[in-house]
Formats: C-alpha cells, sequence, structure tokens
C-alpha cells in the first residue's frame, strides 16, 4: 500500500510512502531541461521543465514512481489494482502510456489547472515498458499549493477529481473513499463532550479520546481516514525544518512496519520509502525504511539545463548520532 499526502505551511510540501514487498532499485533522479523524453506516441520533447524525484532507471530512462517540477508541481502514482483500465491508443488523442504519464504532465504543465487542461485530450495506454516492466496499475495525485486533483483510467474512461483533502491511497476509487470519510464526522482531536445520554457521569480518562473510532490497520481505506485525520488536523511552525519534519509525522500515522502486512511466503510489504518534496524550492527529501535520518537533494545545486540525468541511489541503513 501507499499513500500521498500535500501540506502547505509558507512553503508548499508534496511527497509518499512507498510500501511494497521488494524495491526495484530506486533512485533520486534529476531530468534537467534539456534531457531529452521520448514519448511512445508523442514524439520527443527536447526542452521542458526540469523534473526530480523518485524513479527506477531503465536503459537510460527514468520511470518516475513520484515527482516534483521547477515550477511546483507534484505528482505520484500509487496502486489502483483491479481497478485501473489503460487503452490501446486511439486517434485524435493524446496517447501516453501509463509509465509516461508522470513526465508527460510534469515536463509541461505549471499548475493542476494545467495538467487537467492536458489530461481532458489523454489516452493512458496499456503500452508496456518492456517484457521485464509490465503496465504497473496505478492512479495519480496532481498537486500545487492552491490545490489537488486525483487522476483514474477506468473501464469507462479517465475520470478527474477533485481532491479536497489532499491524499491519497490506494482501493477503493477515490469518489469511494471521499463518501467513506462521512462515517468519521464525529471523530475529533478536541476532547469529546459526553452525550451518552441517562445523564451517565462517562469519564473523559485520557487524551486523545476524541479520535476514538478512528480505523488503526493498514487497509488502503483505513489509511486513508488516518491520514487525512492527521494532516487536517495537522499544527507546525513554518520553517523549512518545522515544516518537513511535520510532514514526514504525518506519513508517519500510515507508516507500515515489517511483520505486520503479511503478503505470503515470508514477505512482508513495508514502507520502503517517505518522501517530502518542497515544491517550491525544488528540494526531495526521504527517509528509507532502514534510514530515519532526512536525507536531501536540491534540483537547484544541479545543473538544470543539462542533458544528462542526475542519479542519487539511496542511502540505506540507519546513521546514528552517538552522543558520548
Ligand atoms: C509498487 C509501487 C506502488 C506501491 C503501492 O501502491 N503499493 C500498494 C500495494 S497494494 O496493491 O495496495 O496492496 C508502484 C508505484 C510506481 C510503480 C513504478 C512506476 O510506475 C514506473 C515503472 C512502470 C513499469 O510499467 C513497471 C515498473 C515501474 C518501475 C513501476 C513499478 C511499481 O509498479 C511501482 C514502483
Amino acid at each position: 500500500m501507499c499513500t500521498a499526502a500535500t501540506y502547505k505551511t509558507k512553503d508548499f510540501y508534496f511527497g509518499r510512502t512507498l510500501d511494497y514487498e521488494f524495491s526495484y532499485g530506486d533512485e533520486v533522479v534529476v531530468a534537467p531541461r534539456r534531457f531529452p523524453f521520448h514519448f511512445r506516441y508523442m514524439g520527443m520533447t527536447e526542452s521542458h521543465y526540469a523534473i526530480i524525484g523518485m524513479a527506477y532507471v531503465a536503459g537510460g530512462c527514468p520511470l518516475f514512481y513520484d515527482a516534483i517540477n521547477e515550477k511546483g508541481l507534484g505528482m505520484a502514482g500509487l496502486n489502483f489494482v483491479g481497478n485501473a483500465d489503460y487503452k490501446e491508443p486511439v486517434s485524435g488523442k493524446d496517447n501516453v502510456a501509463q509509465f509516461e504519464f508522470i513526465p508527460w504532465i510534469l515536463s509541461q504543465c505549471a499548475s493542476v489547472q494545467e495538467a487537467r487542461a492536458l489530461i481532458e485530450r489523454l489516452n493512458i495506454t496499456n503500452t508496456p515498458f518492456s517484457a521485464e516492466l509490465p503496465v504497473a496499475e496505478l492512479h495519480w495525485i496532481i498537486a500545487d499549493r492552491d490545490g489537488a486533483i486525483t487522476v483514474e483510467s477506468m473501464k469507462d474512461g479517465i475520470r478527474i477529481y477533485d481532491n479536497p483533502v489532499g491524499v491519497m491511497t490506494n482501493n477503493p476509487p477515490f469518489e469511494k473513499q471521499m463518501f467513506n470519510l462521512n462515517n468519521y464526522r464525529h471523530v475529533s482531536s478536541k476532547t469529546p463532550q459526553n452525550t451518552f445520554g441517562g445523564g451517565l457521569p462517562l469519564d473523559t480518562y485520557s487524551r486523545g479520546m476524541g479520535g476514538m473510532g478512528l480505523p488503526g490497520d493498514l487497509s488502503s481505506q483505513s489509511r486513508f481516514v488516518r491520514v487525512a485525520f492527521t494532516k487536517m488536523n495537522s499544527v507546525s511552525g513554518e520553517s523549512e525544518a518545522e515544516s518537513v519534519s511535520q510532514f514526514f509525522h504525518i506519513l508517519g500515522s500510515v507508516d507500515q512496519q515489517r511483520g505486520c502486512c503479511d503478503v505470503g511466503e515470508k514477505e512482508y510489504e513495508i514502507t520502503l520509502y517517505t518522501s517530502c518534496c518542497n515544491t517550491d524550492k525544488g528540494i526531495y527529501y526521504y527517509t528509507t525504511y532502514e534510514n530515519h535520518q532526512i536525507t536531501a537533494v536540491d534540483m537547484h545545486r544541479e545543473d538544470l539545463d543539462g542533458r544528462e540525468l542526475v542519479r542519487y541511489p539511496l542511502v540505506l541503513g540507519e546513521q546514528i548520532n552517538w552522543q558520548n
């Protein structure tokens, strides 16, 4: 499972957890403005917005999982297994393969509004990247500091939803996730009133009782509720350190520990990495399952007018700061 979230203080932050039982060989990758994107049906883009994100690089091609561009737009793909449906290429539409969708949007859109306009003309195709890397069944969140949308390509076509909570997980489809939040109207960060009835003198014997009823399990519907509640009630200072710290705490509410989600054959889904991008400053922060120290890559420290990908393999293994 995976979870994505947005957060605004002075700057705008966008990130996700990537939960799975194995890593493809993830790297933080910067695609500078003149890195050529060769789209299967849409030709080649020679000059575009610079992008930084998490990707698996196959044959020199960055296959992004989540990324932001230099204009402050962010986008992430999360599993949508059994519901995602991609099509054959058709004439009269912009045919973009599923694995190209992130660079297609981030290379040319500066805002959610511009992305929405492009998606109106879009047909996401079922073209695999290669025989070894078949099509991934995903849906996407696209966000800037003014709002977010969710994009789902299903049997009946592409759906674009306003995403007023700025979070996303996996199944069921977004409409159902949003409807399900109605069931949690009563949860609160405040101490609850005693409305039980009958004049029973019920006690608030613990702090945090306003949140009772929030689901604690790792299913995608439960994580959606939990991360939405955490994000909507989040309070932090506005500095970079305070904002980034708070962002990791928001996604910490849906962290997956090894052992709790058994996917069979002694394999467990875990939070392989958590990312937090400052979309205003072009910085990609991340932690990994084995490394809780925050690592950062700043796209503006690279030559953004270059033609070559810049690749940073993830820093793995705990970095313990000994005090004696
Ligand atoms: C496995 C990842 C999603 C994690 C997730 O959502 N887990 C939830 C599990 S569950 O179902 O809800 O149980 C997805 C997110 C982005 C995906 C990758 C990107 O789409 C880029 C390429 C696309 C290629 O078609 C396949 C390899 C790949 C490199 C993908 C591998 C894999 O499907 C990734 C890494």
